[in-house]
């Protein structure tokens, strides 16, 4: 049902009455479907979110580069990733994996190029893309000692992003979004209130996974889920993020390609450009890894091993 202070306010925006609009109240996003002139604007300026459709769920970045003091730290002439799929991102330290996944956030502005977020233009627009898309970013760089727990991370999050004004039930609204989301993860409820310093890496990772989805995105973007995570909790973390890949484009940056290698569609290889880009099988070559990762490259039988990690080919 909609709150009648809502759809006042509504109703007072659009200069019409309320009980021609179509609003409806879903998990404390207000959805705007009309033929009034009710624009992105006036909905921001009066704390109204307004859900977006995502006209594809696609990444697209054509000739981008992206320079840090005048130095050249990745190229890509051309790369459309599209979902529901999970697709891999994988290169040496430095290779730029970071780096593709902010610009594709708009959080790093191409010194030239575009980018495209569901069809949008996004490209140096953290505003227009993350309304499309939820990021995690790497644990080690996540303020792990920061006294919050992983309720208090997706219930600030979900705050953040709806910007509504107070309606009654809001409350509790919130408070069955957060404890869904955590659900939803994985996440068992006698870690919800402890502080992150006090979990494991597993755990906190499925707090800023739980954090990520809260909008609902049609994409997300994962920076080395693994890396902060005990070998016990690897396997059952891929599982999850497979199932997230089920109805949504997920993009991965890893440096151990086979904790996911059964689930992927895509495996992108970068070293400061797009060295190769296809199903694993295609792209986990040896001839095309020693171009990436050179002489970390050692052949073992069946065996290639790059650096300290390890995959089989054939
Ligand atoms: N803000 C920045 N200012 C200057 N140089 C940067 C900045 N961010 C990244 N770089 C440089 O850009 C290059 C690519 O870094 P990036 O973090 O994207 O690599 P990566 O593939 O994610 O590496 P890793 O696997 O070690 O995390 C590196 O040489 C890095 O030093």
């Amino acid at each position: 049902m909609v709150n009648s202070a809502v759809r006042a306010r509504v109703a007072s925006i659009s200069g019409t009455s309320g009980r021609h609009l179509s609003i409806h109240v879903s998990r404390d996003i207000i959805s705007v479907h009309t033929a009034y002139n009710i624009s992105q604007t006036v909905c921001t300026r009066w704390g109204i979110a307004v859900q977006e459709t995502c006209k594809a769920k696609e990444v697209e970045l054509v000739s981008v580069e992206v320079s840090f003091n005048s130095t050249k730290v990745l190229e890509v002439n051309h790369l459309r990733l599209q979902g529901p799929a999970l697709v891999q991102v994988l290169g040496p330290n430095g290779a730029g994996k970071t780096t593709l996944l902010k610009t594709i956030l708009g959080l790093i502005s191409p010194r030239r190029g575009h980018v495209f977020v569901c069809r949008d233009s996004t490209t140096g627009r953290p505003d227009r893309a993350g309304r499309f898309i939820g990021y995690v970013p790497q644990l080690i760089t996540t303020l792990n000692h920061f006294p919050v727990t992983p309720w208090e991370i997706v219930e600030y999050e979900i705050m953040a992003r709806s910007r509504s004004t107070p309606f009654p039930g809001r409350t509790e609204s919130i408070r069955g979004r957060v404890e869904a989301s955590l659900r939803a993860v994985g996440l068992q409820p006698d870690a919800w209130f402890k502080p992150l310093r006090s979990l494991s890496g597993g755990q906190r990772q499925r707090a800023f996974i739980a954090r990520a989805l809260v909008h609902d995105p049609p994409i997300l973007l994962m920076d080395e889920p693994f890396s902060a995570v005990d070998p016990g909790g690897r396997v059952e973390l891929a599982k999850l993020i497979a199932s997230l890949a089920r109805n949504r484009l997920v993009i991965v940056t890893s440096h151990d390609p086979m904790l996911l290698i059964d689930y992927t569609d895509l495996v992108v290889l970068v070293n400061r450009r797009v060295v190769a880009v296809g199903e694993p099988h295609d792209v986990l070559r040896e001839d095309i890894l020693v171009e990436v990762y050179g002489a970390a490259i050692l052949r073992v039988g069946d065996h290639i091993h790059i650096s300290d990690e390890h995959r089989i080919v054939g």
